[in-house]
């Protein structure tokens, strides 16, 4: 699991573990684990190593610009010609005087050689959203140098992942973050901004409380996953229901029950239209007709229909993903639904507006929430699964070719098949949400992709996630 805390989180955790070393032991752990992925990145290994390297370090007035100096230090000491530009009146002073010692320079202008990459050490958890005059004109004056952002691209909003309005903000090609992750890591805006991200551990880990957020890997996903055991039977491995198409949308009524036929429950019932109901029979002649299920999957293409459908599938009292056009009919006292919005839809619930929500998709998530009481999936680039007791999973598989039509049925059914599985609504929706990203980035290869595409690899990614071939 890759997990995510708040600064406070950090400050509390850093405070414990620093009353037990001697003094800067921490910022020289995280300025080694810096200079060293700076290092990689120059691609230093080979022959002509470091030396002729240059590297800017832009530095502001806290210790995140002493990271940057420390580990200015240790590349000038490998050869690196390293040129620290400091743009406050204050800096970190042990961290200027280590960087001097170590053969370093210390500049108050851009330098007349175009260094090969610039190390942001303005702000880490220390700043706030957006930037300085003096830290806008000095990443104006190295634009198109690789940046490396020292904990966080200096000027996002760590602990929500939102950006200033103005674009005011460093854009990463790599972030080397310390002792945990940050939200801005993972939600975005601002994750799209971070590049790769490097965590180096400087110890933290066994005093840091529960996350704020987190996000499955491989392993994460393989564990909550329930694979049929020697004797299984199709009931026992759950029948999700499908309610989802119409006359006019029959599309989605197939692709939602493609999203459910992915293989992860033992049945799979569609119940609506009669001419849908036809064609789901012609491409999927496994699919049966109405009966009991452990969970239903009802919205996607439901059109006017949807309050109708929905109250029948609610009737069942079973965990029910509640999507598209089922949306605004979501009652608000039941805890085993899962909602899943895109940004339009959720803009609709909350009476907001959509770009809001695109700036803003961490709150907007929490807010939906706090409005019905369950798990809500919100779709985008980097999808949001929040839970009513304050438990966050954010998606980081996917490609952008994801965003494809019919896409959203797809995952709806798959959600659903989850449930029906077993796994609890706030499992079963991140983890399909990872299955879904992972099989469209397979689907995908680079290029483009239709939502039945997506469906059709999800047997292989689960086959691979569960140690078997085939992805
Ligand atoms: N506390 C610790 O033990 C450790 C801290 N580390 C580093 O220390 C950083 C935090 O350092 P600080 O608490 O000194 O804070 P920062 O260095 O993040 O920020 C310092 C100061 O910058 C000013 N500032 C705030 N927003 C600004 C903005 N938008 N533009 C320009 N200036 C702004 C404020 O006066 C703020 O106090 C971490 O991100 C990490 O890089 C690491 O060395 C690991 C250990
Ligand atoms: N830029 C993006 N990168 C990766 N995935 C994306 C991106 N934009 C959207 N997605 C994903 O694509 C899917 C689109 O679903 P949705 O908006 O419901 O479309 P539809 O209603 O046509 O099915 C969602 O799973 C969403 O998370
Ligand atoms: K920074």
């Amino acid at each position: 699991m890759r997990r995510a805390h708040t600064v406070e989180q950090v400050r509390e955790a850093e405070r414990q573990l620093m009353a037990t070393l001697p003094e800067g032991a921490l910022m020289q752990r995280a300025a080694h684990g810096l200079a060293h992925a700076v290092l990689d990145l120059l691609g230093t290994g080979g022959a002509g190593g470091a030396y002729g390297r240059r590297v800017l370090l832009l530095v502001g007035s806290g210790d995140n610009g002493g990271d940057a100096l420390f580990a200015g230090a240790v590349l000038a000491r490998r050869g690196v010609a390293v040129e620290a530009w400091l743009l406050s009146e204050r800096a970190h002073e042990a961290g200027r005087r280590a960087l001097l010692a170590a053969g370093g320079r210390v500049v108050d202008a851009p330098p007349r050689t175009r260094p090969d990459l610039v190390v942001d050490g303005v702000v880490g958890i220390g700043g706030r959203a957006g930037l300085k005059p003096e830290a806008r004109e000095a990443l104006a004056a190295v634009a198109g140098v690789p940046v490396v952002a020292v904990d966080v691209p200096s000027g996002v909003a760590v602990d929500t992942g939102e950006l200033p309005p103005d674009g005011d903000h460093v854009t990463a090609a790599l972030t080397v973050t310390f002792g945990t992750h940050k939200v801005a890591h993972l939600a975005d805006p601002a994750a799209a901004v971070v590049g790769a991200v490097h965590l180096v551990d400087i110890g933290l880990g066994p005093l840091l409380p529960p996350p704020a957020a987190e996000a499955l890997q491989t392993a994460d996903v393989a564990a909550l996953l329930r694979p049929p055991v020697g004797d299984a039977q199709k009931y026992g491995r759950g029948v999700v229901g499908v309610r989802a198409g119409s006359a006019a949308y029959p599309g989605a009524g197939l692709l939602s029950t493609a999203g459910a036929s992915c293989g992860l429950a033992g049945m799979v019932r569609y119940v609506g239209d009669d001419a849908v109901h036809d064609l789901v029979r012609e491409q999927h002649p496994e699919v049966v007709g109405a009966g009991r299920v452990q969970a239903w999957v009802v919205g996607s293409g439901s059109g006017d229909g949807a309050a109708g459908t929905l109250a029948e599938a609610l009737a069942d009292d079973v965990p029910t993903v509640v999507d598209a056009d089922a949306l605004v009919h979501a009652p608000r006292d039941r805890a085993d639904l899962v909602l899943t919005p895109h940004a339009g839809e959720a803009a609709r619930l909350l009476d907001a507006e959509r770009d809001d929500v695109e700036a803003r998709p961490l709150e907007h998530a929490r807010r939906l929430v706090e409005a019905h009481g369950c798990v809500v999936l919100l779709k985008g680039r980097h999808t949001i699964v929040a839970h009513p007791d304050g438990r966050v999973r954010v998606t980081t598989t996917g490609t952008p070719w994801l965003a494809t039509a019919g896409a959203g049925d797809v995952l709806g059914g798959l959600v659903g098949a989850l449930l029906a599985s077993g796994l609890d609504p706030f499992d079963a929706a991140s983890v399909g949400s990872w299955l879904h990203g992972a099989a469209a980035t397979r689907a995908s290869g680079g290029g483009p992709i239709t939502a039945g595409d997506v469906a059709r690899s999800l047997p292989p990614v689960i086959t691979a996630v569960l140690g078997g071939s085939g992805a």
